[in-house]
Order: C-alpha cells, then sequence, then structure tokens
C-alpha cells in the first residue's frame, strides 16, 4: 500500500494545457475518485499516476519516493481500463497469470495466486473458459483479477463500468469496494458518473479544464461545493446571482435580481460560507430538497409568493417548478402531505431555510 502525493503537478500535450498546477494527498488505503466532464484531465492525471505520461512539471510521489519519471513497470501499479484491456482468446486463467508470467514466477505460486484471486472475484468456475465467452461483467471481474494478483500497492480504474448496463454496474460497484476493502489497497477511481463518486468514494476531487476544483469527501462536495461548478456539475441545484448588501452578526443579506424588482435574502453565515476575500461574482446555492413549499403565507424570513408551473411525478419524489418573479426555482418535495396535491397553475409559498443557503463563487467556464 502506498499514500500518494502529487505536488504542483501541470502536463501540457501542444497548447493544450490537459493538468494544471495540480496538488492531491491521497491517503494509504484511501477509494478516491477523479470526477468531471469528458475531457477534464482525469485520465491524464491517471496515466501519469501510471506511468504512461510524465508531467510536463511537478512531481510524483508513492510515500515519500519520488516516481515522477519511474517507467509503468517499474511503479507497482494495477490499472483497469474502460475497454477492459483483455485477450480474447485466452483463457480467463492465462489472462490473469500473464502478469505472473511476465515477472517469472514458479508455477505453483503462479498458480495459487492466480486461483485465489478468481475466488475473490467469484470467477473460479470459469478459469478455463475463453475470455470472449464471457458477458461484459464477468470480462470485468477478469480485468480486476488481472490488476489484482500482482498484488499492486495502487489500483488504477479508469470508468471501469462505463460499458456495463445499470443493473450489472450496481452489482459491480460494490464488487468493487468489497475488493478494494479486502486488499485494503490505495484506489483511484476514475468516472464522470457523480452518483457512482458519491456512493462509492471516501473522498472525491472535483476537475473541469484540468483545473481540479474541490478535494472532499462525499458529504462536503454536495453539502459544502467550493464553487458554482462543482455546485452544478453535483446533483441538482438552484443557482441565483447575487450581490452582497452587508454582514451582519450570524447574517449575510443578499440581493437577488428578480426579473424588474429585486428580493433580499438572509443567508446564515456558517463557517464554511461565503468568505470576505472572494471578490468575483457570487451566487446563492440551494438544492431543491432544501426549500419548503408552504400552501399560506406565513411569517418568516426568505419566503416569498409564487406560482407552479410544472410538476414531475418520480413515485417516492415529486419535482415542482415554482417561479416567483423572474426567478425559477426547482423544489424536489418527498410525495406526501402538500406535495401531492400540488398542480401547475397553484399559487403556493416557497420558504428557503437561511441554514440551507450558501453564498459562493462564480468561476469562468475554464476555472479561472
Ligand atoms: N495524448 C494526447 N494528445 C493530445 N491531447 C490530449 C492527449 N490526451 C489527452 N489530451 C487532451 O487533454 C485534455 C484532457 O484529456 P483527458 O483524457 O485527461 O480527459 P478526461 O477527463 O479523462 O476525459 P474522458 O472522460 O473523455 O476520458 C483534453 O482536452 C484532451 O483532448
Amino acid at each position: 500500500m502506498a499514500s500518494i502525493n502529487i505536488d504542483n503537478v501541470q502536463k501540457a500535450f501542444g497548447k493544450v494545457m490537459a493538468v494544471d498546477h495540480l496538488n492531491l494527498d491521497i491517503k494509504d488505503g484511501e477509494f478516491f475518485t477523479f470526477l468531471g466532464p469528458s475531457g477534464c484531465g482525469k485520465t491524464t492525471t491517471l496515466r501519469m499516476i501510471a506511468g504512461f505520461y510524465y508531467p510536463t512539471k511537478g512531481v510524483v510521489r508513492f510515500g515519500k519516493k519520488d516516481m515522477t519519471r519511474v517507467p509503468p513497470e517499474k511503479r507497482n501499479t494495477g490499472m483497469v481500463f474502460q475497454n477492459y484491456a483483455l485477450f480474447p482468446h485466452m483463457t480467463v486463467f492465462e489472462n490473469v497469470a500473464f502478469g505472473l508470467r511476465v515477472r517469472k514466477l514458479g508455477s505453483k505460486e503462479l498458480k495459487m495466486r492466480v486461483e485465489d484471486v478468481l475466488q475473490k472475484v467469484r470467477l473460479e468456475q470459469y478459469a478455463d473458459r475463453q475470455v470472449s465467452q464471457l458477458s461484459g461483467g464477468q470480462q470485468q471481474r477478469v480485468a480486476l483479477a488481472r490488476a489484482l494478483v500482482i498484488e499492486p500497492e495502487i489500483l488504477l480504474l479508469d470508468e471501469p463500468l462505463s460499458n456495463l448496463d445499470a443493473k450489472l454496474r450496481d452489482e459491480m460497484r460494490s464488487e468493487i469496494l468489497r475488493l478494494q476493502k479486502d486488499y485494503k489497497i490505495t484506489t483511484i477511481y476514475v468516472t464522470h458518473d457523480q452518483s457512482e463518486a458519491l456512493s462509492m468514494s471516501d473522498r472525491i476531487a472535483v476537475f473541469n479544464f484540468g483545473v481540479c476544483h474541490q478535494v472532499g469527501t462525499p458529504s462536503e462536495i454536495y453539502n459544502e461545493p467550493a464553487n458554482d461548478f462543482v455546485a452544478g456539475f453535483i446533483g441538482e441545484i438552484n443557482l441565483l446571482p447575487v450581490k452582497i448588501e452587508k454582514i451582519e452578526r450570524e447574517y449575510i443579506y443578499v440581493i437577488v435580481q428578480n426579473g424588474e424588482s429585486s428580493s433580499e435574502l438572509a443567508v446564515r453565515n456558517a463557517p464554511f460560507n461565503y468568505k470576505e476575500e472572494n471578490k468575483g461574482d457570487l451566487a446563492l446555492s440551494i438544492r431543491p430538497e432544501s426549500i419548503n413549499i408552504l400552501d399560506k403565507e406565513t411569517e418568516g424570513k426568505n419566503i416569498f409568493k409564487g406560482t407552479i408551473e410544472e410538476v414531475q411525478f418520480f413515485g417516492s419524489l415529486i419535482n415542482i417548478l415554482v417561479r416567483t418573479g423572474g426567478l425559477q426555482l426547482q423544489v424536489n418535495a418527498l410525495n406526501s402531505g402538500l406535495s401531492r396535491n400540488l398542480e401547475a397553475g397553484s399559487e403556493v409559498w416557497v420558504e428557503l431555510p437561511d441554514e440551507q443557503m450558501r453564498i459562493i463563487p462564480v468561476v469562468n467556464g475554464d476555472g479561472s
């Protein structure tokens, strides 16, 4: 096992800056995910850890060891690719044994290690099958077994589930987590699927255009997004452009442009909230499940009258689009109580609880 330190790493391909000023500390035994849209630099970073690419600048360390220019075969990392990269006409056993044969392991120990790992991925009865005769999920297990059999210090998984259907993906998620806990192996998982990242990871790094915008636990990333890109990429969110009016004790008062008029909102100034050094544009963020719908006018802060524009029924959840003045708010309510009787055209009041809102910086598309 090993910790990984990415120290001020940059990777340029000609004029394209695929990864810029990246600093990450991945702990020993951690399940760490790189999350972001296509082309944001996830795979490039993974490949620099595997040694398939060398950084243009910066240092990659495993533990305290400088690995920046060490070739891949000397790194002791196991990698699983999106397309599995198996040998289709070889048996499952031979595919898994390949890395051990390259390492010239004796036949007795080789057999023991392959059989042991095949049992771990629950493929022991398929050892003699040709890989081309296996299902997608089974092939993915062979790819995992092949990566694990060399007993790597670090396991690198590049979108390993993207070729599987939804049900199999769910099964394989649990399988990967079980194996990771079993082997207690430092694992980096690359995905653009936010629910996969939130449900599997100890911590997540969110990337866009080669820049890492935030590193945190799934709950930090979801509940305390660092900026509008992270907030918008993970889950649904309402983002309203705001200007700070004043800060008084535990409240930040902000002005939201609401069509022709403007509204004042009071946001609780939690420790992780607005920082006064944020100089650029700001947005107020609130998750759709944090907004309350009221059927009558009620005394209190941050309550606005609105009209329901759209109701979408999802069984346990009901998604409601409310217009209040010039603003449109997405509200997700549980299918119970008042929300059951709501329909387009109804008049309602929406409450934006002060402790559920955050004031976050607006970043440009390129992260600057
Ligand atoms: N070998 C290469 N030569 C030139 N440009 C590259 C190369 N590899 C990646 N890039 C560019 O670097 C940027 C980051 O690519 P990367 O593959 O790391 O993104 P990604 O987040 O893994 O995307 P995806 O989810 O689509 O795989 C992209 O703009 C890509 O076009």
